[in-house]
């Protein structure tokens, strides 16, 4: 066994997102999202899943505040669910929306809980997708409107802020795959939607500047970390397609000004442009404070003309499996930190990172050693990254319970806590109380 200790000053938490734990869909003043139109549309969600009700933490906070304190962490990733905040998406601020969160973050702070708060974690409001969304520049300056409304509320109580969760997932996953809200298929409109959140976080970082908002603020890019099934150039090149679309088709333009030519050469061959409008890019590369990264797994790809726009093929290597069907393996983490490093030795806080294990209930106990194993692994990987004097900060482990995984539904659980969702029952399951261990020694004893 191995004990892996960390920095004193580390930050442990959990993470959750507005449209996946709070439920309340029709209550409290909140307009429609577009994952309430997509959740409704038949065949696009698991079993016809949707987030009227998920954990009802909308009504259920201070009971996962409660469970918060019993598991010790001191930081919790959450996110505002604009169309609280501005039904129409343009419109008037509804105050209940507002008091709503004000509530919960009191009761955060009240309990030695620094709140870590993303904006935009995926639920649009209805109205601005029916004018085409983040492509549409009305939409990224109501997206700013709606920042300002949050800033001048909440400064000086969240002094952490994130503009967007996984831009990937915003821009390609649901309108180049359809995969994910609002289900575009279309690479034009997934580069329109790209381009779109970048100016629109570029705008919100220069309100949050300007209008004097504490603490420190940044975006949270998902990882696709890849590596070449052969030696072949080919193979190799369809490994850093992958993962530049993840992370440099955002990240480049943010820290560098531009985005990575070689990928605006691959698209323009598929006949799709940026659409750059004067000052775009000064405003994108606004400087940031820190950057969220959230791991899942990693692949081995290779060329495949016949694989998607990126013409890149993830090839089964036998792994084991969680239960969404990623291969564990944490490996990847520490390579992608490395990688990272290509934009400086930023600040990173790991704002996701989990297992699906879909274990449940057995005598009143969830035996998740599966999840518990997968944690084991990528905290030993954290250890390691923080030992090569990477300045990693903090890690939210995905996620403080169950709750609606997107097109999954709620067959696909992430949480430390289990969630009946008959009875709203939160369980804390193995996983939890060994995570409460680690977060009170604040080091890790692996077998690795
Ligand atoms: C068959 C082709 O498939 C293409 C890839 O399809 C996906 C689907 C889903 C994901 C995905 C899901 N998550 C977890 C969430 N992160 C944010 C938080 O809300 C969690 O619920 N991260 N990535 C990636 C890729």
């Amino acid at each position: 066994m191995t004990i892996f200790q960390f920095p004193q000053d580390f930050r442990w938490g959990t993470a959750t997102a507005s449209y996946q734990i709070e439920g309340a869909a029709q209550e409290g003043g909140r307009g429609v999202s577009i994952w309430d139109t997509f959740a409704r549309t038949p065949g696009k969600v698991f079993n016809g899943d949707n987030g009227d009700v998920a954990c009802d933490s909308y009504h259920r906070y201070e009971e996962d505040i409660e469970l918060m304190k019993k598991l010790g962490i001191n930081t919790y990733r959450f996110s505002i669910a604009w169309p609280r905040i501005i039904p129409d998406g343009d419109g008037e601020i509804n105050r209940e929306g507002l008091d709503f969160y004000h509530r919960f973050v009191d009761k955060l702070l009240e309990a030695g809980i620094e709140p870590f708060c993303t904006l935009y974690h995926w639920d649009l409001p209805q109205t601005l997708e029916d004018i085409g969304g983040w492509g549409n520049r009305r939409t990224v300056d109501a997206f700013v409107k709606y920042a300002e409304v949050i800033f001048k509320e909440f400064s000086g109580k969240i002094n952490f802020w994130l503009t967007f969760n996984e831009p990937w997932c915003i821009a390609f996953l649901s309108n180049l795959l359809g995969i994910h809200a609002p289900g575009n298929k279309d690479l034009q409109t997934s580069i329109n939607v790209a381009h779109g959140l970048l100016v629109a976080h570029g705008k919100a970082v220069q309100s949050f500047r300007r209008l004097g908002t504490t603490g420190q603020i940044g975006i949270a890019p998902n990882v696709c970390w890849a590596e070449p099934y052969s030696k072949s150039p080919e193979d190799q090149a369809a490994c850093d397609r992958s993962i530049a679309l993840n992370t440099d088709w955002f990240l480049d333009p943010i820290y560098k000004g531009s985005y990575p030519q070689f990928m605006v050469d691959w698209f323009a061959e598929a006949g799709a442009t940026v659409p750059i409008q004067e000052g775009d890019m000064e405003i994108i590369s606004q400087p940031i404070d820190l950057l969220g990264i959230n791991y899942y797994t990693m692949g081995i790809n290779r060329f495949n003309p016949e694989a998607g726009a990126l013409q890149s093929e993830e090839v089964d290597m036998g792994l084991t499996k969680t239960d969404i069907g990623w291969p564990v393996e944490s490996r990847g983490l520490y390579e992608f930190m490395h990688y990272l490093q290509k934009y400086g030795n930023v600040d990173v806080y790991i704002t996701e990172n989990g297992a699906c294990i879909n274990d449940d209930l057995e005598n009143g106990k969830i035996n998740d050693d599966r999840r518990i194993a997968y944690y084991e692994q990528h905290l030993a990987q954290i250890h390691r990254i923080i030992n090569d004097g990477i300045n990693l900060k903090g890690y939210m482990a995905w996620s403080l319970m169950d709750n609606f995984e997107w097109a999954e539904g709620y067959r696909m659980r992430f949480g430390l806590v289990h969630v009946d969702y008959r009875s709203l029952v939160r369980t804390p399951k193995e996983s939890f109380y060994w995570y409460q261990n680690v977060i009170k020694n604040n080091w890790v004893e692996t077998r690795i």
